[in-house]
């Protein structure tokens, strides 16, 4: 298993070019948050316009427009109870299932969208809808972000056996196709298609609700953006970022805030952009 470093960084978060518009810099669609997980969504958003993404658009329950425009004017907003397949092939990444619940039908209509060519991330209720659901992931550029107990619902693997990278390696091939799969946890897996890495930094004060949803939202923010890197390279400087925030805001705080890591993202981000290793 190869230890991530902050080198991910310098490789992955560069300058942006002078000729460029928001277009250049990706339109990410979020797709989650019942009436009861809506923050799961906001954080989500949050995480991707921080992280720079040109365009974001939350597709969710309508109960959380007007919490999600005080905390996020930036970002558009559609009800996900409408036919989303024109919204879906019209945008570059796709992350659902972050507050999803049980809209099995959302997740399906979703599946049935998407193209071989668009990033999909898939994190939170998804996960577990899919495992309760025996449902096939579709064609697309996957990438998979579960907690240990999501894992384990998907493949079967129970969290004391996640710990032989071997079993979880089987696990994915089970999936039949090869998502880039996040196992997090303290010290979070990433399975690529060719290396597996563990993240030696972040630790306990990120253990509050809706860390994940951030998370996910940096990786479709970085992944709508960062498009000449390859999409695991774009996984691996997000989840490093992540975590690597939360310990610069730990060195002065007991416990850290998702959304507190989504507003240093821009400030975090310059810092690589401008400096060499
Ligand atoms: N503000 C909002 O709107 C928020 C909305 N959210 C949304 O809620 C949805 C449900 O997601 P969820 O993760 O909260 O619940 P679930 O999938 O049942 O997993 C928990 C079970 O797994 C177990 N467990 C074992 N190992 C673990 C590990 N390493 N990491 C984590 N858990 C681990 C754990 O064990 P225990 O804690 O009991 O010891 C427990 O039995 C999802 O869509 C999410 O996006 C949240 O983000 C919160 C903020
Ligand atoms: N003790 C810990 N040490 C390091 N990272 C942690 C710790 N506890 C939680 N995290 C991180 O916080 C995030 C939690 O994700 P998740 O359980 O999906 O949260 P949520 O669904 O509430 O948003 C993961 O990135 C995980 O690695
Ligand atoms: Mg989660």
């Amino acid at each position: 298993m190869k230890q991530l470093s902050e080198k991910i960084l310098y490789q992955v978060i560069t300058p942006r070019p002078a000729q460029s518009h928001k277009g250049t810099f990706g339109r990410v669609l979020i797709i989650g948050g019942t009436a009861e997980f809506g923050g799961a969504v906001i954080m989500n958003a949050m995480a991707a316009v921080y992280a720079g993404a040109g365009l974001v658009t939350v597709a969710t329950d309508t109960a959380n427009f007007t919490a999600l425009h005080s905390h996020l004017p930036e970002a558009m907003v559609v009800d996900f109870n409408q036919d989303l397949t024109t919204l879906i092939q019209n945008n570059d990444v796709i992350l659902i299932g972050s507050g999803l619940g049980d809209r099995l039908d959302i997740l399906q209509a979703t599946f049935r969208a998407v193209f071989p060519k668009q990033i999909l991330i898939v994190d939170g209720s998804a996960l577990t809808l899919l495992a309760e659901n025996h449902i096939n992931l579709p064609h697309a550029r996957l990438v998979l972000t579960p907690h240990q107990m999501e894992w384990q619902r998907i493949t079967g693997i129970s969290i004391a056996q996640q710990a032989f990278e071997a079993f979880n390696v089987l696990g994915r091939d089970r999936l039949k196709q090869m998502p880039i799969v996040v196992l997090k946890q303290h010290h979070t897996q990433i399975y690529t298609s060719k290396d597996i890495y563990e993240l030696p930094i972040g630790g306990p004060y990120q253990a509050t609700g809706g860390m994940g949803d951030t998370l996910a939202g940096i990786i479709a923010g970085f992944a709508a953006q960062f498009f000449l890197a390859s999409l695991s390279d774009v996984v691996l400087a997000a989840v490093y970022s992540h975590s690597a925030i939360a310990d610069e805001l730990a060195k002065t705080q007991y416990i850290v805030l998702p959304t507190q890591i989504s507003q240093q993202l821009p400030k975090f981000m310059k810092h690589y952009a401008v400096t060499k290793p």
